[in-house]
This record gives C-alpha cells, sequence and structure tokens, in this order.
C-alpha cells in the first residue's frame, strides 16, 4: 500500500468522531486534504470549521464548509490534524508545513485531538523529523545560537513565510526524551513564537493508517 492510501484510510476513520452541528477544527497538510475530501458528503453535518492554514481554508470553503474566525466561537468540539511524528505518550513533532502556530493556537481550543498519519510517522523517541521552531525573522540567528547551545543543530528553511509572517528554522540533531521539557524549554527563548513540539497539548487520539487497516492508540 502506498503511503497516501495509508494517509486516506487515517482520514476516512477520522469521521467517526464528527460531532454533528458543532464547529470542527481542521489542520494542515496531505493528510488534512484527504480528510477534507472525505468530509465533502458530510458537509450538511458541519454548520462551520475552524481552520489552521490558508491552504485548509481554501480547500474547506472549496468543498462548501464555511470558515469561521477561532475569536466568533467559544469553543471546539473536535480537532482533525496530522503529525510529523507522533511517540507512544501521543506526544507529537508538527510543523512540516510550516503551519504549527495556528495548528497549536486550534488544538488549545479544542476538546478532543484526533491525530491522523501514515504508521510510518509513529515513532520511539521522537526528533529523527527535524524539529520546526516558527521564529520573529529579527530574531532567527538569536533563536538558532540558544538552540545550537543547548546541543542541536537548527537550519533556517530559506524562502518559507509563514501564514503569521514569520521564518522558520528546522532543529536537527535531537532526541527528544523529555518532550514536555524541551517544549517548554524551546518557549523560553526570545524571538521563538511557536515550537512544533506538542506535548503540554498532544493528541488524545492517533489514527495510524497501513496496509492491513488503521491502529487506534488513545490518551489512557
Ligand atoms: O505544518 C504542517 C502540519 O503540522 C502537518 O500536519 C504535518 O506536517 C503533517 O503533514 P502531512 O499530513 O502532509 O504529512
Amino acid at each position: 500500500m502506498s503511503q497516501d492510501s495509508a494517509k486516506r484510510l487515517a482520514a476516512e476513520s477520522a469521521l467517526q468522531y464528527l460531532v454533528p452541528g458543532e464547529v470542527l477544527g481542521v489542520g494542515t497538510g496531505s493528510t488534512v486534504n484527504f480528510f477534507i475530501d472525505a468530509l465533502a458528503p458530510r458537509k450538511s453535518e458541519i454548520p462551520a470549521a475552524i481552520s489552521s492554514s490558508l491552504a485548509s481554508t481554501e480547500r474547506l470553503k472549496a468543498i462548501g464548509i464555511p470558515v469561521v474566525d477561532l475569536n466568533e466561537v467559544d469553543g471546539i468540539s473536535i480537532y482533525v490534524d496530522g503529525a510529523d511524528e507522533a511517540d507512544a505518550g501521543l506526544n507529537l513533532i508538527k510543523g512540516g508545513g510550516a503551519a504549527l502556530t495556528r495548528e497549536k493556537i486550534v488544538a488549545a481550543a479544542s476538546q478532543r485531538f484526533i491525530c491522523i498519519a501514515d504508521r510510518s510517522k509513529r515513532v520511539d523517541v521522537l526528533g529523527a523529523f527535524p524539529l520546526p521552531v516558527e521564529v520573529i525573522p529579527m530574531a532567527r540567528r538569536l533563536v538558532a545560537r540558544k538552540l545550537a547551545a543547548i546541543g542541536s543543530r537548527p537550519v533556517w528553511r530559506e524562502g518559507v513565510v509563514t501564514d503569521n509572517g514569520n521564518h522558520i528554522l528546522d532543529v536537527h540533531g535531537l532526541q527528544i526524551s523529555d518532550p514536555p521539557a524541551l517544549e517548554s524549554t524551546i518557549n523560553q527563548i526570545a524571538g521563538v513564537v511557536t515550537v512544533g513540539l506538542f506535548a503540554h497539548r498532544g493528541a488524545d487520539v492517533l489514527l495510524l493508517g497501513h496496509a492491513d487497516g488503521v491502529d487506534r492508540i488513545e490518551r489512557a
């Protein structure tokens, strides 16, 4: 089975969590694109969506789901999004598509975070995928020096500007044994907008597509 087919399986499996009549949080990326495609036949059940990126907003509007501002709603029942890596504790690395800041905001506003991915994203220890960090442009080199000082190798994702007008550093060389601690440490660096480590608010359910079906891991 191709990686795309596995992503599609996970995405379709997330439909079981839809809460008809309630605002839906929608993430970003190729797996989420499969989810939005799968939503189309059920769009009448979704009064509106909160989107984590301009790309997902366009795709949602194209299938006829209205996208509203987070400030217009009191909360979100479920948030469906992908990941670049996930560990057994449902800690995630996200931001490969540079949408990490809005994703973290929507995740924080949601009661339940359903993470969808193909099984290759499941790892024992996070960090083989370079950890994305969104930074204020003027602080890019400062943040890079601070990250190097904790033993990592930050690389500027040149040419990429986030939906918020910021830059991305991809941090190589990490073995993340304590995800909440590293998330807090990086959040303390002046100039960091968001670190793509989702540990303090990780996923609640992880759906992993593969050739034989979909594995489901739920937060205890
Ligand atoms: O910024 C992008 C997001 O965090 C994506 O959810 C993540 O990169 C996974 O993307 P994909 O579903 O394309 O593997």
